[in-house]
C-alpha cells in the first residue's frame, strides 16, 4: 500500500494551509471526474487503469512475445512522454545488470533507447553494437515529427531494410503512434507496419500506461497486467473526492503550500539505483505540466546516498528555498549482510550482521532529519515493495497529484507550449523551408 507522509514538514507551515486549499482541490477533483477543466481534452489518462482498449492491449502481449522470440535486442526510439515512463518501469523492475546478462538469464531482450537525443556518436555506437544481434525496433511518437526520433528512425529503418530486407524488416518493426493522422500513421499504413496506439486525449507524459510504454515494458518481461492492476488500485485510492482519505491530493496541497512560502524547488529523492530514472519520469511530468506562465516548482532530482557526497552540502546548507519528497521502499529487497571482519580497520564490526537495507534506511532517517534542521520540509512517499503493482500506483499517484498541483496553481496541467521556442530556432538554424525570416534573424544575432 502506498502511504504519504509530510510530518517532516509541519514545522514549515500550519496544517491550516492544506484546510484552507480543500475549495479549491475539489473545484480540480471535479474538473478531473468530469473532464471539463483547463486542458480537459488531455484527460484520458484518468481512467485509463479500467478503461482501456483490451484487444489493443493483447496485441502488445503477442507483440512483446514475438520481441522476445526474435530480439537480442529491442531498440525503442522516443523522446519526452515517450521513453520516460518505459525507461522508468524497466529499470526500476529489472535486474540492474541485466545489459551483461546473456538472454537465456535474463529472458528477455535489452531494450534500449535512442532518439531521445541528437548525438552522432551515440547512434553510431548503437548500430556498432548491434551489428551481430538480432533487433527488433518500436518507434514511439505521437506527432510522427519530432526531430529527434525521426532521424534515429530514419537511420535504424534504412539499417534494418538493408540487413533483414524490407519484407522481415516490417516484421520487426513496430509503431505507436496517432490512430489516425501524422507522418508516422502514414508511413506505417505504406509499410503495412503492426501499428499501436497513442490515444488523442492523452498527452505524452501521461502516456506510460498506453502502448507507449506498455510495448517497451512487456518486451522487457515485465507483467503488464500487474502493473495495470496497480494504476487501477491507484486509480481507486487517489481519485476519492475528501483530501483528508487521498494522498494524492494531499502531497499536492503541501507542495502548493511550500511553493507559497518560498520553496520553488522540488528534489525528489531515491534510495535505490533502480528509482533514478522513475525521477526523470517524474521531471518530465511535473515540469511539464505545472512550469508555464512565469510560475511553477523546478522538479529536480538526486539519488542518494550518492548524491549526499556531492549535491548533499547544497541541500543541508544552500539556498534556503528547496523541499525533499523520499520514495521509500519499506521492504528489504536483498538479503545481503555486512560482513564480520577480524581486523576490523575500516571500524565496520558494529555494523556486521546487519542487512544493507537496515544501513540504507538509516542513512535515509538520518539525511531527513538533518535536511530538517538546516531547513528544508521534507516529504515521503513509500511502498511496501517495488513490484509492478505498486509501480502502477505510484504511477498512478504521482499523476493525480500532478494533475490537481496544476490547477491549484492556476496552470493548465496538459499543455507545454514552452516546448516550440526551441524547435522553432533548430528549425530556422538549419534551414527548414518555411522558416527562411527567422533564419536571417537568429543568424545576425550568433
Ligand atoms: O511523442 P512525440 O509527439 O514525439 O512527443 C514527444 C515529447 O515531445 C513533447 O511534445 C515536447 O516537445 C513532449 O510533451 C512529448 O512527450
Amino acid at each position: 500500500m502506498l502511504k504519504f507522509s509530510y510530518k517532516n514538514a509541519l514545522n514549515f507551515f500550519r496544517e491550516e494551509e492544506i484546510k484552507l486549499l480543500e475549495d479549491q482541490i475539489n473545484i480540480g477533483h471535479k474538473n478531473l471526474e468530469e473532464k471539463k477543466g483547463p486542458g480537459a481534452e488531455f484527460t484520458g489518462w484518468t481512467d485509463l487503469p479500467v478503461n482501456y482498449d483490451k484487444e489493443e492491449f493483447s496485441r502488445i502481449q503477442k507483440a512483446a512475445e514475438y520481441v522476445k522470440e526474435n530480439a537480442d535486442v529491442f531498440i525503442c526510439i522516443g523522446i519526452g512522454g515517450s521513453y520516460l515512463g518505459a525507461q522508468a518501469a524497466i529499470d526500476a523492475l529489472s535486474n540492474h545488470f541485466s545489459l551483461g546478462l546473456d538472454k537465456e538469464t535474463r529472458k528477455a531482450p535489452q531494450v534500449i533507447f535512442c532518439g531521445n537525443q541528437i548525438s552522432g556518436r551515440y547512434l553510431e555506437e548503437l548500430l556498432e553494437y548491434v551489428k551481430d544481434k538480432e533487433i527488433a525496433l518500436n518507434v514511439i511518437s505521437k506527432s510522427g515529427t519530432t526531430t529527434e526520433p525521426a532521424i534515429a528512425f530514419r537511420v535504424f529503418r534504412n539499417y534494418m531494410e538493408e540487413r533483414y530486407g524490407k519484407e522481415e524488416a516490417k516484421n520487426r518493426i513496430f509503431v505507436t503512434t496517432d490512430k489516425q493522422k501524422g507522418a508516422l500513421k502514414e508511413l506505417s499504413n505504406q509499410e503495412g507496419y503492426e501499428s499501436f496506439i497513442v490515444p488523442d486525449e492523452i498527452g505524452g507524459r501521461y502516456s506510460v500506461l498506453t502502448a507507449v510504454g506498455l510495448l517497451p515494458i512487456a518486451a522487457a518481461g515485465i507483467n503488464i497486467e500487474e502493473l495495470m492492476q496497480g494504476a487501477a488500485k491507484g486509480m481507486e485510492t487517489f481519485s476519492v473526492e475528501n483530501i483528508e482519505e487521498n494522498p494524492a491530493y494531499q502531497y499536492a496541497a503541501v507542495r502548493n503550500a511550500l511553493y507559497r512560502k518560498g520553496y520553488g524547488t522540488e528534489i525528489l529523492v531515491n534510495y535505490e539505483p533502480s528509482l533514478r530514472n522513475l525521477s526523470e519520469w517524474w521531471k518530465q511530468l511535473f515540469g511539464e505540466s505545472e512550469g508555464k506562465d512565469q510560475k511553477g516548482i523546478f522538479p529536480a532530482s538526486v539519488n542518494n546516498t550518492t548524491d549526499l557526497h556531492s549535491m548533499g552540502q547544497f541541500i543541508q546548507d544552500g539556498k534556503r528555498d528547496l523541499f525533499e519528497t523520499v520514495i521509500w521502499i519499506d521492504s528489504a529487497n536483498s538479503s545481503l549482510e555486512i560482513p564480520e571482519d577480524e581486523a576490523n580497520l575500516d571500524g565496520l564490526n558494529y555494523l556486521a550482521g546487519k542487512n544493507m537495507h537496515e544501513v540504507n534506511e538509516k542513512a535515509m532517517l538520518g539525511t531527513v532529519l538533518s535536511h530538517v534542521d538546516g531547513g528544508v520540509p521534507n516529504l515521503k512517499v513509500s511502498v511496501d515493495e517495488l513490484n509492478a503493482f505498486t509501480l502502477g500506483e505510484l504511477i498512478y499517484f504521482f499523476e493525480r497529484a500532478c494533475a490537481i498541483s496544476g490547477y491549484l496553481n492556476a496552470v493548465n496541467p496538459f499543455d507545454q507550449p514552452g516546448v516550440e521556442g526551441y524547435k522553432k530556432n533548430m528549425f530556422a538554424l538549419l534551414g527548414k523551408p518555411g522558416f527562411e525570416a527567422e533564419r536571417a534573424e537568429l543568424e545576425a544575432k550568433l
